[in-house]
């Protein structure tokens, strides 16, 4: 095995996981000039990409998108996982670390809608879809008249549920629509100061095996050294708050000059309180201040915050 330069990257089916992956492979042929049958893909199923009837928060959270692909990594049929950032849960198995990340794409999320220019725009009692917690806490929070509902899918279904007029409007990450090559579909970009990003949003993590040095040699030319503070104290941010998939949480930290800062938010369920931390430090002390913010809001945070 050590001899082989074959690298398997497993992956997702999605479309949005399959750009993914095609993005790593590009990156590790560009910096190697490997071939991609060195690399090949190995499309792997999860239990969260067979439900798709209701909200993964109550099916078990975010590791059902991740478990097939941890097995497959530690079994050694595949050599790294790439995962959106985003759906990763903060606490990973014994045996598997995050290697690092690629460039970040864009953080923000974008409003969609074939009829109605901008949320504010939206007329009373208009119908939006999303099945994120954290998406449908900050709308209810801005329009509180809204009707939110529940759409789950991927990226193409959720536009073709809008198309059919299920809903009025829907919420979608830039950097899957970017990816994906939809960014026609946008209607308005939502600025992080109005609508805050998931922790890890726009984020491409890669995942090894934490004893590989083989592979993890192989990553380094490719993994971004100068965005890795961000997601590293958004993800310390959200481990405090237990990042349950039940809690809507917003978090988003970016450089500003020399510094780096993170912005946290908790709300609840239904957006009629929202709590808010910022810290701002030096980049090295990144997981200290995702941390810092993380424990401030658990602080708080009144007992029945996340009951309504
Ligand atoms: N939960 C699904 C998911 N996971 C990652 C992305 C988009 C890419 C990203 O945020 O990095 C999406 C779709 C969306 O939220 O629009």
């Amino acid at each position: 095995m050590a001899s082989s330069p074959t690298l398997v990257i497993g992956t997702r089916g999605s479309p949005l996981a399959l750009a993914q992956a095609h993005e790593t492979q590009d990156r590790l042929v560009a910096a190697h000039g490997w071939t991609v049958e060195h690399l090949p893909l190995s499309i792997i199923k999860t239990t969260g990409d067979a439900i798709q009837d209701r909200p993964l928060s109550e099916a078990g959270g975010k590791g059902l998108f991740t478990k097939e692909l941890d097995i497959a990594l530690l079994d050694g049929s595949i050599d790294l996982a790439v995962h959106s950032a985003k759906d990763l849960p903060t606490a990973l198995p014994e045996g598997i670390v995050i290697a690092g990340f690629l460039p970040r794409e864009d953080v923000r999320d974008a409003f969609i809608s074939y009829r109605y220019k901008s949320l504010d725009d939206l007329p009373q009692g208009a119908v939006v879809g999303s099945a994120s917690l954290r998406r449908q806490a900050q709308i209810r929070r801005l329009r509180p008249d809204l009707q939110v509902t529940l759409m789950r899918g991927n990226v193409q279904t959720r536009l073709a549920k809008l198309e059919r007029g299920e809903v009025d409007a829907t919420l979608l990450a830039m950097a899957g629509l970017r990816r994906l090559g939809l960014t026609d579909h946008v209607t308005t970009v939502l600025e992080t100061d109005d609508f805050l990003p998931a922790v890890g949003q726009g984020a491409i993590a890669v995942a090894i095996r934490a004893d590989d040095k083989r592979v993890s040699a192989a990553l380094a030319p490719i993994l971004d050294a100068s965005t890795a503070h961000a997601p590293a104290a958004e993800r310390a941010f959200l481990t405090i708050l237990d990042g349950s998939c039940r809690t809507p949480i917003a978090g988003h930290a970016r450089l500003i000059g020399n510094e780096l800062e993170i912005r946290g938010l908790v709300l609840r369920p239904d957006g009629s309180e929202c709590l808010e931390a910022i810290r701002r430090g030096s980049p090295d002390d990144a997981v200290a201040l995702g941390r810092d913010a993380g424990s401030e809001l658990r602080s708080r945070m009144p007992p029945d915050f996340l009951k309504s």
